[in-house]
């Protein structure tokens, strides 16, 4: 709102005053006085007299009335059929989509001021033909952008699932997608407007606009030109008009985008200021700690349409070298936020708004786009569950471990197909000279997960994140995998963070592990103590739900709360059956009942005497 305030004030006085004109006691702008002929300002004239000696400030006042008048009519006018085509053709398709898409390139094809002199022959010059003709012109601007955007909007989960409802067509345009494609829209009218504003004036300028006597910037400049060398102030005033009006419109509606559009973040990632004039110069203090990657306090705020969600919450974690840190929890659980937000890989609606995470004593949370860029595949590396859409179909595979390699290396492009040979024998590739030169959907899934693990160990990372690498596997090649993690882990010592929903493969790869739940860490221990001792009834329900010989598994009732419906207290406690009103009544802290063991349950001593009296 603070960018709203100085703009939104300019153009309303502007507006203000242009439709104030009549009731302001100005002299008749039309009026002529050759006596007073390039007069200075004068009594009644404070910016003095034109070539007619009409007055200076009243012909500026009327003509952002006629401007003004003719930029905001012509931009609306566009602004509701375009939306209005941009929506028929993104939404409905079909015909729909080739006559807007037809009609709106026909448009473009014609030169603006062509297409001016064309209209103007055709209707005689005037406000009128103005609009007319600056409406069709910025049709176009509007379809466009508008298609566009409800083309991405209808292949949304949220926009499928009111379809799913059953929602009428004309609601779900309206109510759904409308909102979706206003902020875009909104900065097509700053610009439509802003140019509309030049354009009247232009053409005015040339003879083909408003017709004299009456007042508008565009013919004043033209007035203004002939008599440039006696008088140039008359040259300075409408200027100064038409760049003080564009820049007030193009401020306002970029930040009307910004305050309509609930995808803005709330919070920008805070970089002190000497960061940003010298990196590295002041590192606020980084803690004394071995750990390779140290998350500290971690709380992730996403912009939604429903209001901003914080699908993390106060998240810490610790990896060591050498060790696995696997991070378990039903889907929704903000594993992958709490991995993306370390990556710098959240898009711009989500922003770390607390919390610290120290890579090689530097806090990736404070660390610029470049700067991050420069660490992600280099010292840090990340494997993602689906290896099909990670890699670019229509590059090889040896290609783009080759790109990877010369990301950070500055070595020659034979050596790093070099390195590159050698990354999948590493990986466990046959014949990698031929592999090398596949496309990826000539690969199995297996191999293609190989390959994303080359790429991501081709600078030999310090912290490797793997977000669910062998989902997508068959179990065979799961445990091949799994291995490969492993010996790779154990010959390079790099850290590694493993997301998964599979407590079998916690057992196989782990060291530690870290149950989240709701956004929070609930639980964390070693592999062997967690899962040998769980102290948080949900650690518990999550064992009894792994499937054990004959048994069958005891499911989890209920569901994981969304973000915006967290509960106050324990965000357990609704599928908990040990929950007593204490758990519900206020948020529950992380409790550290050892070095290394951690529990957010108030009511773990009673339910794991054991471990209390250990
Ligand atoms: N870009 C986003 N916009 C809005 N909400 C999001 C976004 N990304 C994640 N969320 C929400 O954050 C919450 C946590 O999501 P996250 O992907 O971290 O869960 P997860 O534990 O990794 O689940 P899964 O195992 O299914 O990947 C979810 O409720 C999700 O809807």
């Amino acid at each position: 709102m603070k960018k709203l305030w100085l703009p939104g004030t300019i153009v309303g006085l502007i507006i203000l005053v242009a439709i104030l004109a009549p009731l302001l006691g100005l002299m008749d702008p039309v009026r002529q006085d050759i006596a007073n002929r390039l007069a200075g300002p004068m009594n009644g004239s404070p910016l003095g007299r034109d070539e007619f000696g009409r007055d200076v400030f009243s012909r500026l006042i009327w003509g952002a009335r006629t401007s003004l008048g003719v930029a905001f009519a012509s931009a609306l006018i566009a602004g509701v059929i375009g939306t209005a085509f941009g929506l028929i053709g993104g939404w409905f398709r079909g015909w729909g989509e080739i006559f807007t898409v037809r009609s709106m390139d026909i448009i473009l094809c014609f030169p603006p001021v062509l297409l001016a002199l064309l209209v103007v022959t055709l209707m005689g010059p005037g406000a009128g033909t103005l609009i007319l003709v600056l409406s069709v012109l910025y049709l176009p601007g509007f379809a466009r952008v508008t298609y566009a955007e409800v083309l991405s909007a209808r292949s949304l989960d949220y926009v499928e699932a009111v379809r799913a409802l059953g929602a009428p067509t004309w609601r779900i345009l309206f109510r759904t997608v409308l909102p979706n494609v206003a902020g875009p829209v909104l900065v097509q009218l700053s610009l439509a407007v802003a140019s509309a504003v030049v354009l009247e004036s232009g053409l005015s300028f040339l003879g083909l606009g408003v017709v004299p006597p009456s007042p508008s910037w565009g013919l004043m400049i033209r007035g203004a030109r002939a008599t440039m060398e006696q008088a140039p102030m008359l040259l300075l005033w409408p200027c100064a008009a038409l760049t003080l009006t564009i820049l007030a419109m193009n401020l306002l509606c970029d930040g009307l985008r910004d305050a309509v559009d609930p995808r803005t973040p709330a919070t920008r990632r805070r970089i002190r200021v000497v960061d940003r004039l010298l990196p590295g110069l002041l590192p606020a203090a980084a803690p004394q700690t071995e750990a390779v990657l140290d998350v500290r306090n971690l709380t992730v705020e996403i912009a939604t349409p429903r209001g901003a969600i914080r699908p993390v919450q106060g998240v810490s974690l610790q990896v060591f070298a050498g060790e696995t840190l696997a991070v378990v929890g039903e889907s929704g659980s903000g594993k992958s936020v709490t991995a993306t937000t370390v990556m710098g890989l959240m898009p711009p609606i989500a922003q770390a708004v607390e919390g610290q995470a120290w890579l090689g004593g530097r806090d990736l949370l404070r660390l610029t786009e470049p700067e991050l860029r420069a660490l992600r595949g280099g010292p840090m590396a990340m494997v993602f569950q689906d290896p099909m859409s990670s890699l670019n179909p229509v590059h090889t595979v040896g290609a783009q471990v080759v790109e990877a390699i010369q990301a950070h290396q500055k070595i020659s492009s034979s050596d790093a197909w070099k390195q590159a040979e050698q990354l999948f024998k590493r990986v466990g590739i046959a014949d990698p000279q031929k592999r090398l030169r596949v496309y990826p959907h000539e690969m199995s899934g297996g191999m293609r997960q190989r390959v994303m693990i080359a790429m991501a160990i081709a600078n030999r990372p310090k912290l490797l994140i793997c977000d669910e690498p062998t989902t997508a596997l068959d179990v065979t090649v799961q445990a091949q995998i799994l291995d490969l993690l492993n010996a790779l882990k154990r010959e390079t010592g790099m850290g590694m963070i493993f997301i998964t929903h599979s407590l079998g493969v916690v057992s196989e790869i782990a060291d530690r592990v870290a149950v989240m739940y709701a956004g929070q860490v609930v639980e964390q221990g070693s592999v062997a103590e967690v899962f040998g001792n769980p102290l948080h009834p949900y650690t518990r329900a999550l064992l009894e739900a792994v499937p054990e010989g004959d048994e069958p598994p005891v499911g989890i009732p209920g569901i994981v709360p969304q973000p915006h419906a967290f509960p106050v207290g324990c965000r357990f406690a609704p599928r908990c059956r040990f929950a007593t009103p204490a758990c519900e009544a206020a948020p529950l802290p992380l409790e550290e009942i050892r070095a290394g063991r951690e529990v957010r349950c108030i009511r773990w001593h009673e339910l794991t005497p054991t471990e209390a009296a250990a």
